[in-house]
């Protein structure tokens, strides 16, 4: 038997976040692994009207727990949703559910974040420092608790070149943020964040790294672990607004590593962390990269290249215009693909719906994306060197069924099957289209291709017409042109067998 499944037998486990996109695969991947667990507890709110068993059921009934309902029948039976709101000061969890939590758990995976970029600083902190900072107090009551791992992300300290697996210090202490986000009002936040979060890109990598180091400052008392991963599969949708044809170019570095990583990947180490800290209990808390590039390094080029050649065999339905991913590290050209790939099209587009009588709706979707897309730059014009001596060391001493069961080696990834069944999973999952509608889109394409030159051809002749109104210098080459062709046509009429 897997060593680490046999180690999750009989035990209870908390996780925040559960309703998100990490923690629902974490929860699927141990239901399905380790069926001897006892319950898992989750941390959820409700939210859009859906009460936390509606969301239960929802989460049970997706078809990532398909399987899950084969190997584990009573699944149901060892979900136990818990109400809270880790935005509340005392996380509104009830005092029976609170009593519960405490006496029995085994293990806490906190996944829980607001993953925003751009999201108010005081929220950021409310929820990626101080809800951290209230779940290991919650966790130092725990007589039971074996381990306590803390997602983060590798991009914690992404204003370093290189990253170790060590926790930094913060310029500023937690603390003192901290108290400060509880006298000061939002619009003096506002003024000062661009301070506060100095050469970090944005509010979101900012308050990870300080709620690393929360977790950091409590690692004497309690059996702490922090998993760093990189990009995360659905971290980049992007391949939606390309394969549409809204989104054509982007400002990017072809040579930038890609540092992306598998959600399943994340989770088989996430786990075999949970086992390895709990078990070995190292002498101090160990940080894990969960990251690619220093093993199996892909380039942001090679995606956008792989990327068009899946469109290429299998097109998105209905696009806007042909795919394409251009990737410039030029400002002036990027501003100049902005212009004429991105927003003309919407705004002549917008236009004709207009004149039909129609909502103009193109204009607010490409601002949405493009907006998406200036957040992203950051990311994509830099690459960074995560070290991942720990990582490794886990690895070696996994027994070969739990390399098997619980496999985190990222060499083994094959990059273009990934995009290739990324972005297959996207028309699939995402958009729901099926493969019947190929030909079709195809055939779309094609139609689109032919509109496209018919436009750039409508559009040289009005530019050449208006240049040889203007100059004459162009009207003697279109002079020149014009009576060569003459002359050539007339030799080839002159010398043909066929003439009569
Ligand atoms: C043209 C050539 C292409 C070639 C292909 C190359 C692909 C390049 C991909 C580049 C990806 C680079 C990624 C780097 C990321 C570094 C990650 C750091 C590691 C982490 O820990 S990430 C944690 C995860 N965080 C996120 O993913 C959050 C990112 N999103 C945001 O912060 C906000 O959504 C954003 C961008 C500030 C926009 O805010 P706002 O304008 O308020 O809009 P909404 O949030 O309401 O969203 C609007 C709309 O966009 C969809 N959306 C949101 N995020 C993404 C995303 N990452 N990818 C695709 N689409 C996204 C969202 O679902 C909404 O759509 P609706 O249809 O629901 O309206
Ligand atoms: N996705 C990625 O690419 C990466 C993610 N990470 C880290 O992994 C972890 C999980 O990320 P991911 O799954 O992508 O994030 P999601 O945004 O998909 O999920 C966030 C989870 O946190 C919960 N949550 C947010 N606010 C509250 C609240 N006030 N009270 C209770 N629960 C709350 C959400 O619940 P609800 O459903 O109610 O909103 C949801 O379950 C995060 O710590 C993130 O920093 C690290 C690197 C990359």
């Amino acid at each position: 038997m897997s060593t680490i499944a046999a180690f999750y037998e009989g035990k209870s486990i908390l996780i925040t976040g559960a309703t998100g996109f990490l923690g629902k695969v974490l929860m699927e991947k141990l239901f399905r692994t380790c069926p001897g667990l006892k319950v898992i507890y989750i941390l959820v709110r409700p939210k859009a009207g859906h009460t936390l068993q509606q969301r239960v059921v929802q989460i049970l009934n997706s078809k990532l727990f398909e399987k899950v309902k084969e190997v584990c029948p009573n699944v149901h039976e060892k979900i136990r949703a818990i109400k809270s709101d880790l935005n509340h000061s005392d996380l509104a969890i009830s005092k029976e559910d609170m009593q519960e939590l405490l006496s029995c758990t085994d293990i806490i995976f906190h996944c829980a974040a607001t993953v925003r970029f751009d999201d108010h600083l005081r929220h950021a902190v409310q929820l990626n420092v101080i809800a951290t900072q209230k779940l290991l107090l919650m966790a130092s009551q725990m007589p039971k608790l074996k381990a306590f791992i803390h997602l983060s992300t590798a991009f914690s300290n992404c204003n370093l070149k290189h990253i170790d697996e060590v926790v930094y210090p913060c310029p500023v202490e937690p603390k003192k943020i901290i108290d400060s986000m509880e006298w000061l009002d939002d619009a003096i936040i506002d003024e000062i964040t661009p301070k506060l979060i100095g050469d970090w890109p944005n509010t979101y990598t900012y308050s990870k790294a300080l709620g690393e180091t929360v977790v950091h400052q409590e690692s004497g008392r309690l059996n702490t672990a922090i998993v760093r991963p990189s990009i995360v599969g659905a971290t980049w949708q992007e391949p939606f607004p390309t394969g549409k044809g809204f989104l054509r170019g982007l400002r990017a570095t072809p040579m930038a590593v890609a540092d992306m990583i598998p959600v399943d990947t994340v989770v088989n180490l996430t786990l075999a962390v949970g086992w390895y800290t709990a078990v070995h209990r190292p002498k101090s808390s160990l940080v894990y990269h969960c990251t690619s590039g220093n093993l199996n390094p892909c380039y942001w080029g090679k995606i956008g290249f792989q990327v068009l050649a899946v469109f290429e065999k299998v097109p998105f339905e209905k696009a806007f215009r042909r795919p394409n991913a251009g990737l410039t590290v030029n400002t002036i050209t990027s501003q100049y693909w902005n212009a004429i790939n991105h927003w003309a099209p919407v705004i002549l587009y917008d236009f004709y719906l207009r004149l039909t009588g129609r909502k103009p709706r193109m204009t607010k979707l490409m601002n949405r994306i493009l907006k998406m897309v200036s957040m992203l730059e950051y990311f994509i014009n830099r690459s960074w060197e995560w070290s991942t001596d720990n990582t490794e060391m886990l690895m070696s001493t996994l027994t070969p069924e739990d390399q098997r069961i619980f496999n985190f080696d990222v060499r083994q990834l094959n990059w273009l099957d990934y995009i290739e069944n990324y972005v297959l999973g996207i028309k699939k999952y995402l958009l729901k289209e099926d493969m019947a509608g190929v030909p079709e889109a195809k055939q779309h394409l094609k139609r689109l291709r032919n509109i496209h030159y018919l436009f750039n051809t409508a559009l040289f002749l009005i530019a050449w017409r208006l240049l040889i109104a203007r100059s004459q210098v162009a009207r003697n080459v279109w002079f020149f042109i014009v009576s060569f062709c003459y002359k050539c046509l007339s030799y080839f009429r002159a010398s043909s067998p066929l003439k009569v």
